[in-house]
């Protein structure tokens, strides 16, 4: 067992009114080498899960685990992506990569900062500020970032949800390539689904109100996959009709009297 999610369940509690659950009881493990995406509409807790795997946030009960062991802050063994690439504004790109690398000597950082940048091809712009970056740049900055520590888990969070069409269709070629060279086990919040199909091994299909695991999707078609292969068209349609009834329920909540379907 590498990663587990072991009978998690997460409550807000609100002023005047009885907690809110957003998920109960979730389970599910993540291999090593693994790439998993959780896939699911807005508010099913996606990134509240996400945080609590990166000991940002504690679960209400259960526990997320890394070799067995209950997580109960962030460490150094899982790597963050967000949605916004939030780097150093005052930094070059290369100072923003060695960043979390300030236990080790500066020529060694350096050099494994370095050969982060080539991993993303972002080398040529090592003495670059990030407002000179384009946003797909950003984001392969923070990855580079992010692996330059050497996670045992990338933990992305909708990393280019904020991206146009096009620079999202370059990143998903972009790791792909950098999970078959580092085999880093990665767990990628997502809720688009040609995005979980293209990426994934495994997707992991959340359910809402309360937040659940729905159903599991096993990827066996090979990479790079085609969107126009018969099975990734099968497989979007499956996923799609599991999805129509959460989306309904979170219309018909959200909308009220107002909702006709
Ligand atoms: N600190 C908090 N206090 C109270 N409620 C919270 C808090 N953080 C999240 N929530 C609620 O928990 C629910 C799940 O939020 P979360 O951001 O995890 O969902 P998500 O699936 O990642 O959504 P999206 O896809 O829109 O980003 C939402 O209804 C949100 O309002």
């Amino acid at each position: 067992m590498f990663l587990s999610v072991d009978g998690v369940t997460k409550s807000f509690p609100q002023k005047g009114k009885d907690a809110y659950t957003v998920f109960e009881n979730l389970q599910f493990e993540v291999n090593e080498g693994e790439f998993v995406s959780i896939l699911g509409p807005s508010g099913c807790g996606k990134s509240t899960l996400l945080h609590i795997i990166g000991g940002l946030d504690a679960p209400t009960h259960g526990h997320a685990r890394m070799n067995g062991q209950p997580i109960t802050e962030p460490g150094p063994d899982r790597g963050f992506v967000f949605q916004e690439a939030a780097l150093m504004p005052w930094l070059t790109v290369l100072e923003n990569v060695m960043f979390g690398l300030k236990s080790l000597n500066k020529a060694e950082a350096r050099q494994i900062a370095i050969d982060h940048l080539k991993l993303v091809h972002l080398s040529r712009f090592a003495n670059a500020y990030p407002h000179e970056l384009s946003g797909g740049m950003r984001q392969r900055v923070s990855i580079a970032r992010a692996l330059a520590i050497d996670p045992k888990v990338l933990l992305m969070d909708e990393p280019f949800g904020a991206l146009d069409e096009q620079t999202r269709m370059m990143m998903h070629k972009e790791l792909q390539d950098i999970w078959m060279k580092t085999k880093k086990t990665i767990l990628f919040i997502t809720h688009n689904i040609r995005e979980s199909i293209l990426l994934s091994d495994r997707i992991l299909l959340m359910g809402t109100r309360p937040g659940r695991i729905i159903k599991q999707f096993d990827v066996r078609i090979a990479r790079p996959r085609p969107a126009n292969h018969p099975e990734f068209i099968q497989l979007e349609a499956d996923i799609m009709q599991h999805l129509e009834g959460e989306i309904t329920k979170v219309m018909k909540e959200e909308l009220g009297y107002e909702y006709s379907a």
